[in-house]
């Protein structure tokens, strides 16, 4: 989800621009509008978004008791095959996902003008959260990011958007939805931890009460698109954080990669939370667990809503990889702060590249 604010924009200018080309090409208009969406036919999806896996993708219920071997054991395993799994019964109220995909419906069906009040930088507030790569196509996507640290601009949001009468209840719902999901993250984490076999708070214990961590919210907004088979409305990508939670509202359309390069789509689930392995835990994980390399495919007849939670160190914390079990030291010690640097350096890289951007700047060959 972040960025780092100096990533160039190479392909559009304004968010302005963005959304007039998102509203031009949409609808039944002609093909031929979809010009810079267009992605090359190596990147194109191989399943519709509404296919059915033919692997069953992991699935852990957080709230049974009867795992053999453990949760944390459970949990471990998963990650380490997949860096991906749908939790079910996490303990985050279903009120509050309800509220958050309720509020995103209705501020992306907004005039455009109006959303345009909440655009007040290129990587906050409204707008294009992805950098197009020349000659690789831009993602057929709106987005509002919200930061809650190192600080928050949930309040510039809500003051620019309702200046007068303010948003309280909208205001509670971020707020309590980022308490709540930061809460999930840090148990997973210690899970995790204890999984690898170090302290439960190897982690997480840079996760708890810290101001300068990188936190925050993002929503997706896909509208029907005239040809789903050219475009994409994420292109693959692992994400940058540590983990990256997300809510899948009623339509499907995210598809994650398998270790053997095959895509599975993740079937929606009501209030089930899917959970991303980010770049950060890549490598603070000595590559246990990997980061998940997805996609988001569309379709021509529905808008899809995804709004996700990622968490990530403090940027100046020096990220020490868990080299456990006789493992041999597969990462150097990182930044955040540095990777992000380096991704954002790395901004023509292509999703159809074979080295992940981590390997290539934290990882150690043999
Ligand atoms: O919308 C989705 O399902 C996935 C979005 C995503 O991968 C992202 O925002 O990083
Ligand atoms: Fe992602």
């Amino acid at each position: 989800m972040a960025k780092t604010e100096e990533m160039p924009n190479n392909s559009y200018d304004t968010i302005a621009e963005l959304s007039s080309l998102l509203l031009a090409a949409n609808g039944d208009g002609p093909h031929e509008l979809l010009g810079e969406f267009v992605v090359p036919e190596s990147c194109r999806p191989t399943l519709p978004f509404d296919a059915t896996s033919d692997k069953p993708l992991p699935v852990l219920d957080l709230g049974a008791t009867d795992h053999p071997g453990g949760l944390a054991a459970k949990l471990t395993e998963i990650c380490e095959e997949w860096g991906f799994v749908q939790v079910i019964n996490h303990g985050v109220p279903s009120h509050i996902l309800r509220e958050m995909a309720t509020f995103g419906h209705s501020f992306f069906t907004l005039p455009t003008e109006r959303k345009l009040r909440g655009a007040f930088s290129y990587l906050n507030g409204y707008g294009a959260k992805q950098i197009n790569m020349h000659g690789v196509g831009t993602p057929w996507v709106e987005g509002l990011t919200l930061r809650t640290l190192p600080e928050s601009n949930i309040a510039m949001f809500e003051a620019k958007m309702w200046p007068e009468e303010g948003n309280a209840s909208l205001f509670q719902t971020l707020e309590q939805f980022d308490s709540a999901l930061q809460e999930f993250e840090i148990t997973l984490l210690q899970l995790l931890a204890e999984g690898l076999g170090v302290e439960s708070s190897f982690f997480s214990q840079h996760f708890e009460k810290c101001p300068e961590l990188t936190m925050g919210m993002h929503f997706n907004y896909y509208p029907p698109c005239p040809d789903p088979s050219k475009v994409l409305g994420a292109l693959p990508h692992t994400d940058p954080s540590c983990l990256t939670v997300l809510y899948q509202d009623r339509i499907s359309g995210l598809q994650v990669q398998a270790k053997d390069g095959s895509w599975h789509p993740v079937e929606h689930k009501e209030d089930g939370l899917l959970v991303f392995v980010g770049d950060i835990l890549q490598g603070w994980s000595n590559g246990r667990f990997p980061a998940v390399v997805h996609q988001v495919v569309l379709n021509n007849k529905i808008p899809r809503l995804s709004f996700l939670h990622a968490t990530s160190p403090a940027g100046d914390l020096v990220i020490q990889p868990a080299h456990v079990g006789g493992d041999p030291p597969r990462y150097k010690p990182f930044t955040y702060k540095g990777y992000m640097q380096y991704k954002s350096d790395l901004h023509l890289q292509r999703p159809d590249d074979t080295q992940k951007p981590i390997d290539a700047y934290a990882g150690i060959t043999v």
